[in-house]
């Protein structure tokens, strides 16, 4: 059951006390009409979406929210959002919880959020089209504020495990106005350098040596960049520049 409610910011919030998703949710409201900009959140979702078709484990007291953009801006730019999300977020988790230290969240490529090495949040961009076929897209972002899963092939922590109890409704007030702030900074796709270099700035692994895992193939080389499609450039040993695009990819950094 949804019920509407504007909070200081000109994005409407309709809130969920139980979605199944709140990107499926935004995509099929695209579908049926919906011309302005807004955030769909839940308390829980009982099939939230993860990144490659994962299920996004989704319990009362983290923060499922979903940023439906129908006219985001040309399609050739749209993944460059990946990274506008990412720094919108981590700037709006400094902002809530301000007793952490800005350098232990890191993003990670293409759109995890990192806390002193554990993932703490996740964004899932997903694509669609409006009633009229134009492209929009909706943003979904998963921040474990109280909770983490303990059975992943990879760190994952939470806020609260590392001294910063943040309520999702705080961390949503900060992220609605960190996103309008570096929405207008990417400015459709006309800002996205600005974006790059602030994105790069809190990048894992920039300039270092990585090893990068796509499906069964391991790519070694040096975190260059990453380009204008939001893909990343790994140099490797011999030279030759990899653009990876997409994958599962993991970072493995040197110990
Ligand atoms: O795999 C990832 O890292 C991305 C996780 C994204 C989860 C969020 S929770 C809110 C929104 N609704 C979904 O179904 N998924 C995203």
């Amino acid at each position: 059951m949804a019920h509407y409610e504007f909070q200081g910011s000109t994005v409407p919030i309709v809130r969920f006390t139980q979605i199944g998703s709140t990107n499926a949710e935004g995509l099929a409201r695209l579908q049926r009409g919906e011309t302005v900009p807004v955030w769909l959140v839940a308390d829980i979702q009982t099939a939230g979406r993860g990144r490659r078709g994962r299920l996004w484990t989704s319990e009362l007291g983290n923060l499922f929210a979903t940023l439906v953009l129908p006219n985001p801006g040309p399609a050739a730019n749209l993944p460059q959002l990946c990274f506008v999300a990412g720094l919108a977020l981590r700037d709006a988790v400094l902002s809530a919880a301000p007793q952490l230290a800005s350098e232990t969240l890191k993003l990670k490529w293409p759109n995890d959020l990192l806390l002193d090495g554990g993932k703490v949040a996740g964004i899932l961009v997903e694509g669609g089209s409006d009633a009229a076929g134009k492209p929009a897209v909706v943003i979904g972002f998963g921040v474990n504020c109280l909770h983490h899963p303990e059975d992943l092939p990879y760190k994952a922590t939470s806020l609260e495990a590392n001294g910063a109890p943040t309520a999702p409704d705080r961390l949503l007030e900060a992220l609605d106005l960190a996103m309008a702030v570096r929405l207008n900074q990417w400015n459709a796709g006309a800002g996205f350098q600005g974006i790059r270099s602030d994105w790069m700035r809190h990048a894992l692994g920039m300039g270092d040596q990585v090893s990068v895992k796509i499906g069964t193939r391991e790519v070694v080389g040096r975190f260059e960049n990453i380009d204008a499609r939001g893909a990343m450039m790994l140099r490797r040993r011999d030279g030759v520049a990899e653009i990876i695009t997409a994958g599962d990819v993991s970072l493995h950094l040197p110990e």
